[in-house]
């Protein structure tokens, strides 16, 4: 199929496709059985990240269950750093929520001894992990697109400093705060780093790109237009100098509040992701016009299901009807969604039954 007649893209694109296409972050994930035995069989997350042939078959699997319109590539934010030879490991997961483990970067010994410009070459196995999924993307289902994807820098950057999550990161804010150049020099490196491995998805054959930045929203505002809105425009514009003015990308300032129309009409992005705390209608209206919007169910309503999740789904659909919209979750599927929930919504947004404006 060509690329022009996938749903997805063409919303990417500014259309007002309706229904609107709909994919959900972390679609692939332990809500789903075949994921956690595939992730057993790999011998462990990380080994999954790293084996092309498991990575593209777990991408796969939700697109067997539901008519979803795209896919993501299955890999994680932290194999950036790892790529730039940060050491990396996994701790428990599941419901204590340890995720990723990082060795810190604190100084500028540590910030100097990371290889930037080996990064997309060690991650040569995710690049092959993008060739296997879109190559089965064209066979087994032709009308999904392929989106890769990397953390903007401010999120990336807060898992590398402080070394872990659930904390709120202190040490990557208080350097923020108290020493700004450091700071900026583990930027510059990222930037070169983020630049060439989403280079090397979209080339490997990702039809657009996701920056994540996840912890947008722990940032005052100065913060946020230095370290998120500033950097993320940078990153934009040499991504579009190497793969053209209308490569598709998505921006995700999560959290990021009243601050998200700025970064909308200064980052230069195709199209923004909304998070679960911003009322659709507000944000329908506050956004710039040619800028195609993304979400923003709770994902905990997905959780709860039946008439919660019926009324949210309708009135997010009602709010969006007209302009350019992907519908998704506002965060990541937690690992205890029913999957007969993921059914009903898809089943919903395919219907776009829109209840009357009350
Ligand atoms: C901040 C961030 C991370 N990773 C990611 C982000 C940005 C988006 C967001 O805010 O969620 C992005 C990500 N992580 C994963 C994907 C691809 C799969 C998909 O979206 O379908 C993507 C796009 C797989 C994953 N990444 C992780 C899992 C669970 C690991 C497991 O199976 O044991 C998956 C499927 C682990 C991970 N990785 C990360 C955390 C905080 C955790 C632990 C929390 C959790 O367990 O959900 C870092």
């Amino acid at each position: 199929m060509d690329a022009v007649d996938k749903p997805f893209l063409r919303a990417l694109a500014g259309e007002a496709v309706w229904p609107p296409p709909i994919w959900l972050m972390r679609q692939a994930g332990r809500y789903l059985p075949e994921y956690r035995a595939t992730k057993e069989k790999a011998g462990g997350f990380l080994e999954l990240c790293l084996n092309p042939a498991l990575s593209a078959e777990v991408t796969f699997q939700p697109l067997r269950r539901f008519p979803l319109d795209a896919a993501i590539l299955f890999t994680d934010l932290p194999m950036l750093p790892w790529a730039m030879g940060q050491g990396l490991r996994y701790g428990q997961g599941g419901a204590d929520g340890v995720g990723p483990i990082l060795d810190p970067v604190r100084d500028a010994a540590a910030i100097e001894a990371l290889t930037p410009g080996r990064a997309a070459q060690k991650a040569a196995p995710i690049m092959e992990t993008v060739r296997r999924i879109r190559a089965g993307l064209e066979k087994d289902h032709p009308g999904v697109a392929l989106i890769g994807f990397a953390g903007a820098p401010w999120t990336v950057a807060c898992y590398m400093v402080d070394g872990r999550g659930g904390h709120g990161f202190p040490l990557a804010r208080h350097m923020a705060e108290e020493n700004p150049a450091l700071l900026g020099r583990l930027f510059e490196r990222l930037l070169e780093a983020s630049e060439e491995y989403l280079v090397a998805q979209a080339e490997a054959g990702a039809e657009a790109l996701m920056l994540f930045d996840s912890w947008a929203g722990l940032l005052p505002p100065e913060g946020f237009e230095r370290w998120v809105v500033q950097p993320t425009a940078e990153l934009v514009r040499r991504l579009r100098a190497r793969l053209g003015p209308d490569y598709p990308l998505i921006g995700f300032p999560r959290l990021g509040g009243e601050g998200i129309p700025a970064y909308a009409g200064r980052v230069g992005v195709n199209a923004v992701g909304l998070d679960e705390t911003l009322d659709p209608a507000w944000a329908a209206g506050a956004m710039p016009p040619g800028v195609t919007l993304q979400g923003n169910l709770d994902s905990k309503v997905l959780v709860a299901g039946g008439a919660a999740l019926e009324e949210a789904t309708a009135s997010i659909l009602s709010a969006m009807k007209g302009r350019p919209f992907i519908f998704n979750l506002g965060h990541g599927i937690t690992p205890d969604t029913p999957i007969e929930h993921v059914a009903a919504l898809v089943a919903q947004v395919k219907a776009a039954q829109v209840k009357a404006t009350r």
